[in-house]
C-alpha cells in the first residue's frame, strides 16, 4: 500500500452526514472519520487511537490510490436528497433559501472477490461552494496529469463470439465506464472473421488511438494481435513474414473485453473473465508486456500464438469443436470427452532450444503475479540478447549442440507461453508459466493408458502437479520445431516402411471407426483456437512483444498494519 506523499488539499468534509477529515495526495485519497471522544489508552501514544488496531474499521478510514479513481463528478445535495449539478437546480433552491450543500462524488476502483474490480462511488459534501470546486478540480488535474491512461480506444465487437453476447456486454456494461472516465471511442461490431484483423493491417488510423480494445474470446484476440503485430512491422520496416529478423514491439495496448468461450488470456492475465473488470483495468491504464511466439512452416509465416499452441489432443478437440460452434462454448467440454474417448496418439520429433540463464522452471511452486520479478529479470535477458541478437542465431544452429531432440508417440504436445489459466483449469495447463518472461513450456504427453491420460486432465482441476507423472515431460523453451513422423527424411522413413505401409490402410479405414483404436497418422495444431494448415512448424518465443491493459494477477492482499496510512 502507498503511503501518503505531501498533502496537496485538506479539508473536513461530510460522508452520510458523519464529518470526516479528508485529504488528498498525488498518490491517495484518504476520508477519515472524525471521532468526537478518542478512546484513551495510558500506555499507547495518542496517535494510536483505535484499542485494537490490527485492521482500521472500514467505516471509518479510506484510502485510494489517485491512480485508481475513475473519476470526480459535481452534484448538489439539498436535505439529504443528491441532484446532479445543473445551473437551474441551483437557481431555485438558492431563491427558495433551502439549506443547499455543494457534493462531488468520487468513483474509484473497489477489489472484489476472485481478482474482481468494481466501480464504487462515495459523494462528499460541504457547504462552502468553492471548497468543494477546488476539490473536484484538484482530483481532475491529478487524473489529467497521469499520462498512461487511454483517451482515445478503437474497438473492435465480435457479435459471434461464446454466448453471442459481446455487443450486449459493451453497451451495457462497459460503453457507461469509458464515458464516465471521459473516454472516447470508435467502435466497429465485426461483420465477418478476419474484419478486425484487416482493418487493423490496413485501414485503421491507428496515429488517433491510445489503445485497441477487442470484445470477444481469444480468438478474436488473436486477429487483432495479427493486424497490430504486422502493422507495426510494416511501418518499422521490419519483414513480418521473417523466420530470423527481431520483430518490433507494439507500441499501443490492447483491451481485452472477455466475451468469448474460453477467454484464457483475459483470465490468465488478470485472474478472472469479468467484463467491468477488465474495462476497468483499461481505464486505470495498466500495462502488461506479453510474449508472442512465431510460427512458421518451410520459413513461411503461418501464424502468432500467445497462449496455447497444442498438437495432438487440443488439436483434435478444436477441430472437432469448430464443426459445433452452434452450441457454444459447451461444444468445447463435448469434443474434450469425445477425444479424451477416442485417444489418438501421434508420432513425431521434437526439437527444442532449452532458454538458458533464466530464472524458474515449469515445476516452479512460484506463480506469474503482478510485478513479476522473473518477467522482469528475464525480460532484461533477452533485451540484451536480442541486440546481439545476429550472434545468437548463429549458436542457436542444431551444430552448436544446444538444440534437444526427442523422437516418439505422444497423446498431446502444448507449449504455453503463458499458464493458460481459464475456468475449466483456474491454474492452467502450465500454472508457472510466466507472460513475459520470453519463454514457453513444451509439455509433452507420451502415449499412456486413458487412465493415466485421465489422471493428467484431473490434475489440471486439482492442486496436484499435472507434470509429476513418468510419461509427462516439460520444458521451458526458447524456440523448438516439430516434425510429424511421416514428413520426416526418406532414410528414417525406410526404418519404418513396412509398420508405416500397414498404418496408412488401417488410417484410412479408422478415421471412420475411431472406436477401433488404430491412431491417424496427423493431429493439427491448436493456435490460440485457430486450427493450422501445417503440422511442420518451427516456433519462436518473442520476448514481450505486445502489452496488455492488464497489470498481471494480483496477489490477495495481506493486510499490513503500518503500511495502511488510515492505521498511523
Ligand atoms: C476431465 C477434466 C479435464 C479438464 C481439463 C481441462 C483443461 C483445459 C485447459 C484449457 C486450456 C485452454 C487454452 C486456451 C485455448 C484457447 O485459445 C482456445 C480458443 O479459445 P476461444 O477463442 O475462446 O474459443 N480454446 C480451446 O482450445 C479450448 C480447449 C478446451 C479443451 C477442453
Ligand atoms: N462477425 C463475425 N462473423 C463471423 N466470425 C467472426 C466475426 N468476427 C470475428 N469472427 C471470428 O470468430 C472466431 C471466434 O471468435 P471468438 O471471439 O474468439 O469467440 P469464441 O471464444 O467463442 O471462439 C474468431 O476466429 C474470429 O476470427
Ligand atoms: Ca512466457
Amino acid at each position: 500500500m502507498e503511503r501518503p506523499g505531501r498533502l496537496l488539499l485538506q479539508s473536513e468534509l461530510r460522508v452520510r452526514n458523519a464529518a470526516y477529515d479528508v485529504s488528498l495526495s498525488r498518490s491517495l485519497l484518504i476520508w477519515k472519520r472524525r471521532t468526537s471522544s478518542p478512546v484513551y489508552h495510558p500506555f499507547r501514544p495518542r496517535f494510536c487511537v483505535p484499542l485494537f488496531p490490527r485492521r482500521p474499521d472500514p467505516g471509518v478510514c479510506h484510502s485510494v490510490p489517485v491512480s485508481e479513481i475513475i473519476s470526480v463528478r459535481e452534484e448538489e445535495e439539498e436535505n439529504g436528497s443528491r441532484q446532479r449539478d445543473d445551473g437551474s437546480w441551483k437557481k431555485i433552491r438558492e431563491r427558495e433559501g433551502k439549506d443547499c450543500r455543494q457534493a462531488f462524488t468520487v468513483l474509484y476502483v473497489e477489489r472484489c472477490r476472485q481478482h474482481r474490480w468494481r466501480c464504487a462511488e462515495v459523494t462528499f459534501t460541504c457547504s462552502d461552494e468553492a471548497v468543494c470546486q477546488h476539490w473536484v478540480s484538484s482530483i481532475r488535474e491529478q487524473l489529467a496529469s497521469n499520462t498512461s491512461r487511454p483517451k482515445h480506444l478503437l474497438v473492435y465487437i465480435n457479435p459471434y463470439g461464446g454466448k453471442r453476447q459481446g455487443k450486449r456486454i459493451y453497451e451495457q456494461k462497459v460503453a457507461p465506464l469509458f464515458t464516465q472516465a471521459g473516454i472516447s471511442t470508435s467502435v466497429i461490431v465485426t461483420e465477418y472473421a478476419n474484419h478486425a484483423r484487416d482493418h487493423l493491417k490496413m485501414e485503421a488510423e491507428l496515429k488517433k488511438f491510445d489503445g485497441v480494445v477487442c470484445v470477444g474470446g481469444d480468438g478474436m484476440f488473436s486477429e487483432i494481435i495479427h493486424g497490430l503485430i504486422w502493422r507495426t512491422q510494416i511501418d518499422c520496416g521490419v519483414d513480418p513474414n521473417s523466420t530470423e529478423e527481431a520483430l518490433s514491439p507494439c507500441s499501443l495496448r490492447i483491451g481485452i473485453i472477455p466475451a468469448g468461450s474460453t477467454d484464457c488470456i483475459c483470465f490468465a492475465s488478470v485472474g478472472t473473465n469479468d467484463p467491468v473488470t477488465s474495462a476497468l483495468h483499461i481505464i486505470v491504464g495498466d500495462s502488461q508486456p506479453l510474449d508472442v511466439c512465431s510460427v512458421h512452416h518451410n520459413n513461411m509465416f503461418l501464424r502468432y500464438s500467445v497462449s496455447l499452441l497444442g498438437y495432438g489432443f487440443y488439436g483434435d478437440v478444436l477441430s472437432d469443436s469448430e464443426r459445433k460452434r452452434w452450441m457454444g462454448p459447451a461444444r468445447y467440454d463435448f469434443s474434450g470427452l469425445k477425444m479424451f474417448l477416442t485417444h489418438h496418439y501421434y508420432e513425431g520429433t521434437v526439437s527444442y532450444l532449452p532458454a538458458k540463464g533464466i530464472i524458474g522452471t515449469p515445476r516452479d511452486a512460484t506463480r506469474c503475479r503482478s510485478g513479476c520479478v522473473i518477467c522482469q529479470h528475464n525480460g532484461q535477458l533477452n533485451s540484451e540478447r536480442s541486440e546481439k541478437y545476429e550472434m545468437d542465431e548463429a549458436s542457436d544452429s542444431e551444430s552448436s549442440g544446444e538444440w534437444r531432440t526427442i523422437r516418439g508417440k505422444f497423446l498431446a504436445i502444448n507449449a504455453a507461453s503463458m499458464s493458460c489459466a481459464c475456468p475449466r483449469s483456474p491454474k492452467g495447463l502450465s500454472p508457472a508459466a510466466h507472460l513475459a518472461d520470453g519463454t514457453t513450456d513444451l509439455i509433452l504427453v507420451r502415449k499412456c493408458s486413458r487412465f493415466n491420460f485421465l489422471r493428467h486432465l484431473l490434475r489440471h482441476t486439482s492442486k496436484d502437479d499435472q507434470f509429476d507423472l513418468t510419461f509427462i515431460e516439460v520444458h521451458r523453451v526458447r524456440r523448438f520445431r516439430f516434425m510429424p513422423r511421416h514428413c520426416q527424411s526418406d532414410s528414417d522413413l525406410e526404418l519404418d516402411l513396412h509398420e508405416n505401409s500397414k498404418r496408412q490402410i488401417f488410417s484410412q479405414i479408422c478415421k471412420d471407426h475411431p472406436a477401433c483404436g488404430c491412431a491417424p497418422a496427423y493431429s493439427s495444431w491448436n493456435c490460440d483456437g485457430e486450427i493450422l494448415t501445417h503440422t511442420a512448424i518451427d516456433v519462436r518465443v518473442h520476448g514481450q512483444l505486445i502489452k496488455l491493459f492488464a497489470r498481471g494477477i494480483e496477489e490477495l492482499p495481506v493486510f499490513e498494519d503500518l503500511s495502511n496510512p488510515c492505521a498511523i
